[in-house]
């Protein structure tokens, strides 16, 4: 670490980290830094200009993630290398995106099998689209209720928001996630069942929320309208899982996924393609395919020092590991981005949250991956932004989008909208970056707070395809500088284990669970929650 920020200060004329000169204020009148660390590639921008960083710093960095070898890691992990070590699998979610490029797994042709199955998918959604597919009374589709959870929802519903804002939707999607009854009323309250067509998507299939409750009651749902529900279901699942192979009865139709990507990384296989080509059509999902490659391609082939998805990485990795900082913020100034921050989450946290590096040495907590949340701007300016000015600081993604939507530009109204959205985003930056002086004490705020902005020239299929993969990537290759797993997840099995031994403390009557967990299963049977007296008896309800 020292020897970085030694680099860093040695940069910048020898001043310590805290130096005032070596404020944000002035390295931004440094028009050379901040040249160096405005970058193009993969269809977008990244300007690093607001981080502590210098070219210093990032040589030293990018000379490590050489010595590292992530950029081999990576051209490894889209060969169909098992780069999955602790599950012996492959990390496949590029060949998802080009099928005309052959990679083989166990003697397979992987992109091939992909493209096929995007193919099934597209055709299926003509079909509906068409009317060729209709619901067991005969009425075609109008909606899509979608049952996921986790990685088989939350990419699919960030990127069909995305795609929402500028392409024609001919099937809303809906979707359906936890094992809360409310949720479930709520979604099914707004569909006739009669044109509702259902996608249940999960790899395992044999997640308790989705396959179990939630399908049962959807079932229900279809039987008490008096269809079939077998004419209303579809499943999207892996090949060999429960859901697979299941008679005519089961449902409609079986698309198949594959162990070789990750529920967080496979919003490209069929898990988004089959829902978000019968929201848009097939052409759209083609256009967001062909941005994930643009960037898939920029990721594996650039040199470090233009590698969008590599440079920030680098970033993560100053600020998380050598700056001290525990968290980021990414904060999407374009309300059709607002599952980002979401997916973003699950995608980072689920990935870089490890215990123990390949190596099998233990991560230190402060050498972790940084925690990821985030909301909207303008919004999050007029909620959490306050803490971020004057209390702990965080370092900040701020995405803009350039174009404004197509309606916006025939109106001076809509074009003021775009324009005040875009002097917010530069007026944070500024503000985080630069602070402010003077004034009363109360109001002083110290700036000095990193910020990237990441630029996304439009919102079509293609640009939500660019951020998409520059996301993925980004992690993957944050993955492989702390030389862990990015891969697996180990940890998320420990609290369905819980949950499978209280299932059953509950279906027995069995209250004597740890600690306070036995009054909370004897209430859910008595609907009631009496507190144990001095006596450690409880109570009777009043
Ligand atoms: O697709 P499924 O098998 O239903 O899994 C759904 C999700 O649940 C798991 O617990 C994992 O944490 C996620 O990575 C996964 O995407």
């Amino acid at each position: 670490m020292q020897f970085l920020q030694d680099a860093y200060l040695k940069n910048l004329a020898g001043k310590t980290l805290t130096d005032p000169s070596l404020h944000m204020r002035f390295l931004l009148e440094d028009k050379i830094r901040c040249q160096q660390l405005f970058h193009q590639g993969g269809g977008m921008f990244l300007d690093l200009s607001r981080q502590h960083l210098c070219s210093d710093v990032l040589n030293i960095l990018m000379k490590e993630a050489d010595q590292a070898g992530v950029q081999e890691k990576f051209a490894a992990m889209m060969a169909g290398k098992k780069v999955n070590t602790s599950e012996d699998r492959a990390a496949l979610h590029t060949a998802a995106r080009n099928a005309d490029m052959p990679v083989r797994v166990d003697g397979q042709n992987i992109a091939r099998i992909l493209g096929d199955i995007h193919g099934k998918a597209f055709e299926f959604s003509s079909q509906v689209h068409d009317k060729k597919i209709c619901g067991s009374k005969g009425k075609p589709f109008s909606d899509v209720l979608v049952l996921g959870i986790g990685g088989s929802r939350l990419g699919t519903q960030a990127v069909y928001e995305a795609l929402n804002a500028r392409h024609n939707c001919f099937l809303p999607l809906h979707f359906l996630s936890t094992v809360d009854p409310h949720a479930f009323i709520a979604q099914t309250r707004k569909l006739n069942p009669a044109s509702t067509l259902v996608l249940v998507v999960s790899k395992s299939f044999t997640t308790r929320e989705v396959v179990d409750i939630n399908l049962s009651l959807v079932r229900n749902w279809l039987e008490n309208a008096e269809l079939r529900p077998s004419e209303h279901i579809v499943h999207i699942t892996g090949k060999g899982s429960p859901g697979d192979n299941v008679s005519e009865s089961a449902c409609l139709r079986v698309f198949h996924i594959f162990d070789f990507i990750g529920g967080r990384y496979s919003v490209t296989s069929a898990v988004g393609s089959l829902p978000l080509s019968l929201a848009f059509g097939p052409d759209v999902v083609k256009g967001l395919l062909a941005g994930c490659r643009e960037m898939d391609t920029h990721a594996a082939t650039s040199p470090a020092d233009q590698n969008l998805p590599l440079l920030a990485a680098l970033c993560d990795i100053w600020n998380g590991d050598y700056l001290g900082f525990p968290a980021f913020a990414m904060i999407p100034y374009a309300a059709p981005l607002q599952y980002f921050p979401a997916h973003m989450q699950q995608l980072y946290m689920e990935s870089l949250g490890k215990g123990l590096s390949l190596a099998g040495q233990a991560i230190p907590h402060d050498k972790g991956a940084m925690f990821c949340f985030g909301d909207t701007g303008t919004d999050a300016q007029h909620s959490f932004f306050q803490m971020l000015h004057q209390g702990r600081p965080l370092p900040l993604d701020l995405i803009g989008i350039l174009q404004p939507p197509p309606e916006c530009r025939a109106s001076s109204e809509g074009s003021r909208a775009h324009e005040e959205l875009w002097t917010h985003l530069l007026a944070q930056a500024d503000a985080f970056a630069l602070g402010r002086t003077g004034g009363r004490p109360e109001q002083l705020c110290p700036g000095n707070r990193p910020v990237s902005i990441i630029t996304l020239k439009n919102l079509m299929a293609e640009d939500v395809g660019h951020l998409l993969a520059f996301l993925e990537a980004r992690t993957v290759y944050t993955g492989f500088l702390k030389n862990l797993n990015p891969f697996d997840q180990f940890g998320v099995e420990n609290g369905k284990i819980m949950a499978s031994e209280l299932r059953k403390s509950l279906s027995e009557s069995i209250f004597s669970s740890s600690g306070t967990t036995g009054l909370y299963l004897k209430a859910l049977k008595k609907g009631d929650l009496s507190l144990p007296n001095q006596n450690g008896t409880q109570d009777p309800p009043r």
